[in-house]
């Protein structure tokens, strides 16, 4: 391995690295902070290099996408359970095995630092054990992992492997819960879909069926030709998917609820649309203004509950999409899998109905509303349409027609609703789980 892969890197402090990692590890895991935001919260990650930060991230992403077979490891490998209190001990191991088994972490580093972060703390008398069990998982190595389809099962908690198999079948769970296994690669949307042969030479990107660029991902995003001046922007091919939907916008009054940071706002605007653009967090706002400025686009924005906020003229159009549990972005976002729960999913979804039937008020009699989520929960999806439809919100359904989506004829539901899943194109990479659906003001 090179010496700049920070999968086998000694970082210049290796401990403090693998301490902050521990420190997240509990946030996310205990505390359910999303990694992330523990990420950009703690000053001693910013204070690493870029090589270490990386480091960070690789070994955190690791642990959270294969933690059902770490544990599995782990429960196989020691004699009897830790207690309570050696949780610290534990998340020590788990870090350990994650780079023995995972990242090729050399066998002495993985162990030596792995024993070095208990001793010396309230946890030192199980020094001997971790020393112990990293060293039998270093010598026995492969042959303690999972195979394929048992790693995929073991790394989904229990809740989301039903819920999916009860939505999609059996195989198609499978399929899904491999793909989590694998890392996202980096899309791009283009502010002119023309240039998309000149953009993907210069990104060393294919182009996809529908437009979007995509690459392997790596790399600061910042260092790309076309960043600064907001030539493309970074959008996985489903989340491209919903303002597409909404067919000529151009020249038409669009509004975009719930819209930072911005790649649907991006996308209206580059489709001739006057956009609003309304978010009730200004934080996040303030990052869609950043991304606006540097794509030279402009729009009306907007900090409200979009539950209550009452503009004075109706829309042509609305695009809604709904904060969810995004159980759809796995790939990229591991954490999910283990701070999302059921309850959240209920929660959202009473949200979810409320931001519907307000996103129907703003409409003009038969303008067009797309619901989207980047959640793989039905309950987030065709439940809140068929609710809203149920309640009496005055919309009614305008089928997507599989050859409105090139490419992904597949996604498209009997009742012309779009269901994307991370396996689609999945030898391409695959792409994040999206319900969209399609609805028109009733008179
Ligand atoms: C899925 S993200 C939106 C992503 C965005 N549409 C894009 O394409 O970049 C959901 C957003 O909903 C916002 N949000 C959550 N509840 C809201 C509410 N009641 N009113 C308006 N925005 C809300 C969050 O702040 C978050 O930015």
């Amino acid at each position: 391995m090179s010496r700049s892969d920070p999968a086998t890197d000694v970082a210049a402090d290796p401990l403090a690295s693998r301490r902050l990692v521990l420190q997240v590890l509990d946030a996310v895991l205990r505390r359910a902070q999303p990694l992330e935001d523990t990420l950009a919260r703690h000053a001693a990650f910013a204070a690493l290099d870029a090589r270490d930060r990386g480091f960070v991230r690789l070994l955190l992403a690791t642990v959270l996408r294969r933690l059902g077979e770490v544990d599995a490891v782990l429960a196989a490998c020691l004699e009897k359970g830790l207690p309570e209190t050696a949780r610290m001990v534990v998340d020590t191991l788990r870090i350990g095995v994650a780079q023995l088994l995972f990242l090729d972490t050399p066998a002495h580093a993985a162990v030596d630092t792995s024993v070095r972060l208990v001793a010396g703390t309230p946890q030192d008398r199980f020094k001997g054990v971790v020393n112990g069990v990293l060293r039998r998982v270093a010598r026995e190595g492969a042959s303690l992992r999972a195979d394929a389809a048992d790693a995929a099962r073991l790394n989904t908690p229990a809740w989301l492997w039903q819920s999916w198999t009860a939505a999609y079948g059996a195989a198609a769970a499978q399929a899904v819960a491999a793909q989590h296994l694998c890392e996202a690669p980096l899309d791009f949307s283009l502010r002119d879909p023309a240039t998309a042969a000149s953009w993907a030479a210069q990104l060393g990107a294919d182009i996809l069926p529908g437009g979007t660029l995509r690459r392997a991902a790596g790399g600061r995003i910042e260092d790309l030709p076309g960043y600064a001046d907001g030539t493309w922007w970074v959008q996985d091919a489903a989340a491209a998917l919903p303002a597409r939907l909404l067919g000529d916008v151009a020249g038409r009054a669009v509004v975009d609820l719930c819209a930072a940071p911005g790649g649907k706002t991006l996308q209206l605007l580059a489709m001739g649309a006057q956009v609003t653009a309304v978010d009730i967090s200004a934080r996040r706002l303030a990052r869609l203004a950043d991304n606006l400025r540097r794509a030279q686009l402009t729009a009306e924005l907007v900090t409200a509950d979009a539950a209550r906020w009452q503009p004075t003229a109706a829309a042509d159009a609305v695009l809604l999409d709904a904060p969810c549990s995004a159980t759809g972005t796995l790939r990229r976002h591991p954490d999910i899998a283990r701070t999302k729960g059921p309850a959240d999913v209920a929660r959202l979804a009473a949200v979810q109905d409320r931001l519907l039937a307000a996103a129907a008020g703003l409409l003009r009699p038969g303008g067009l509303l797309v619901y989207a989520v980047c959640s793989l929960q039905p309950e987030e999806g065709p439940q809140r349409v068929a609710a809203a439809l149920h309640a009496g919100v005055p919309l009614e359904t305008v089928p997507i027609a599989p050859d409105e989506l090139p490419g992904l004829a597949d996604a498209v539901g009997p009742a012309g609703d779009v269901r994307t899943l991370p396996s689609f194109w999945a030898a391409q990479g695959g792409m994040d789980g999206f319900y969209v659906a399609r609805l028109r003001r009733r008179g």
